[in-house]
C-alpha cells in the first residue's frame, strides 16, 4: 500500500505565487509521508481570458512556477525525503500559427526531473445556458495522442485532464494500456460541478482502477501581478469572478470516494488516502470485464 496526495488550490494570474503555494502542499504531503502528490489543472496560473493566458504562458525551462516545485523537489530529496509531483499547467505550443498554449500535465520525479508530459485531448468549448461560455480553444491546441500509463510508486498510472473526464473512450483505452490508477487534474465549473465526482466514479467502476482528482476550488484572482495590458477583456465570461468547483477526491475502483478536500474552505489543502493493488486485482479477478468486452466484433473497435 502506498500513501498519494490529492491537493486542493485556488490559483491566482502569479505563476510565482502559484509555485509557492504548490511548494507549501509539496512539503505538507511529504510530513504526512505521501509519495505522489497530484495538484489540479493550470495550477501555475489561471488567467483572465485568452490573451491574457498567452501573455503568462512560460515553457517549462523557464517557468517560475515549475521553477519553484523543482528547487523543492530537489531540497526535499536531499534531506532525504522522496515525493513524485503531477501537476497541470500551460506551455507555449512551438509553431502554432495562433500562438497557443499547450494544456499539460507533468510527471516528475523526486528529484524535480520531467519524466513524463501528456496534452490535454478534449478542450472546453461550450456554451451552458446562464452558465459560462468558454472556449478552451481560443488559447490551447488540443493534443492528439494518448499517453501510455507508466510505472509510480503506486502503481501504473494514466493521465487525462479535466474535460477529458467526460471522454470514457479516453479512460478504457488507459485501462487496456495497462493504467490501474487514472488521474483528472481539474479546474472544473460551478455550473456543471453536480457532474464532476459521478464522472469520476463512473470511470473508477468502468475500468476498476483507482481515480484521483485534484480540482481549484473558489474564486480566481486572475488579475495578480498583471500589471494592466495584458488582460484587456477579449472573451466573453472568464472575468475576474471566474470560480471553480474544487471537491478534491480519491475513488477507489469501486467507486467510492476514500478521501475528500473540505468544501468549507478555499484555503489551499490536501486529501491523502492509500492506493491497494490487491483491491485492483480482486476487483479485475471477479469481474473479468476486459475479456468480456465485445469490442471489435459488435462495434467495430477495442478502446
Ligand atoms: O486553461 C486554463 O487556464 C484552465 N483550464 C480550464 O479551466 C478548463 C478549460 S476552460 N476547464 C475545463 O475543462 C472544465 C470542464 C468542466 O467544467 C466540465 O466538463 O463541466
Amino acid at each position: 500500500m502506498v500513501l498519494v496526495a490529492a491537493g486542493q488550490l485556488c490559483s491566482s494570474s502569479s505563476l510565482k505565487e502559484n509555485g509557492l503555494r504548490a511548494a507549501a502542499l509539496i512539503r505538507r504531503a511529504v510530513a504526512q509521508n505521501a509519495k505522489i502528490i497530484f495538484l489540479p489543472e493550470a495550477a501555475d496560473y489561471i488567467a483572465s481570458n485568452a490573451t491574457h493566458s498567452k501573455a503568462l504562458a512560460q515553457s517549462y525551462e523557464t517557468s517560475p512556477f515549475i521553477e519553484t516545485i523543482r528547487a523543492t523537489l530537489k531540497e526535499l530529496h536531499c534531506g532525504g525525503q522522496s515525493i513524485q509531483v503531477a501537476v497541470g499547467i500551460h506551455e507555449p505550443a512551438a509553431n502554432d500559427p495562433l500562438q497557443r498554449t499547450k494544456n499539460t500535465l507533468v510527471y516528475l520525479d523526486a528529484d524535480g526531473e520531467l519524466l513524463h508530459r501528456y496534452q490535454k485531448l478534449h478542450l472546453f468549448d461550450v456554451d451552458i445556458p446562464n452558465g459560462p461560455i468558454l472556449k478552451e480553444s481560443n488559447s490551447v491546441q488540443p493534443g492528439s495522442e494518448v499517453l501510455p500509463p507508466f510505472d509510480t510508486p503506486a502503481g501504473k498510472l494514466g493521465l487525462a485532464i479535466c474535460y477529458d473526464l467526460r471522454f470514457p473512450e479516453l479512460a478504457l483505452r488507459l485501462r487496456t494500456l495497462g493504467a490501474e490508477i487514472l488521474t483528472y487534474p481539474s479546474a472544473w465549473t460551478m455550473k456543471t460541478g453536480p457532474h464532476f465526482q459521478v464522472l469520476g466514479r463512473s470511470m473508477a467502476i468502468l475500468t476498476q482502477s483507482y481515480v484521483v482528482l485534484p480540482a481549484q476550488k473558489g474564486v480566481h484572482d486572475v488579475l495578480a501581478d498583471t500589471k494592466g495590458s495584458a488582460a484587456a477583456p477579449d472573451t466573453p465570461a472568464i472575468g475576474s469572478k471566474r470560480e471553480s468547483y474544487g471537491h478534491t477526491c480519491i475513488i477507489d475502483p469501486n467507486g467510492t470516494i476514500l478521501a475528500e478536500c473540505s468544501d468549507a474552505s478555499d484555503a489551499d489543502q490536501l486529501c491523502v488516502a492509500d492506493i491497494d493493488l490487491d483491491v485492483v486485482d480482486k476487483m479485475r479477478t471477479n469481474m473479468p470485464l476486459w475479456s468480456q468486452r465485445r469490442g471489435e466484433e459488435v462495434f467495430g473497435y477495442f478502446p
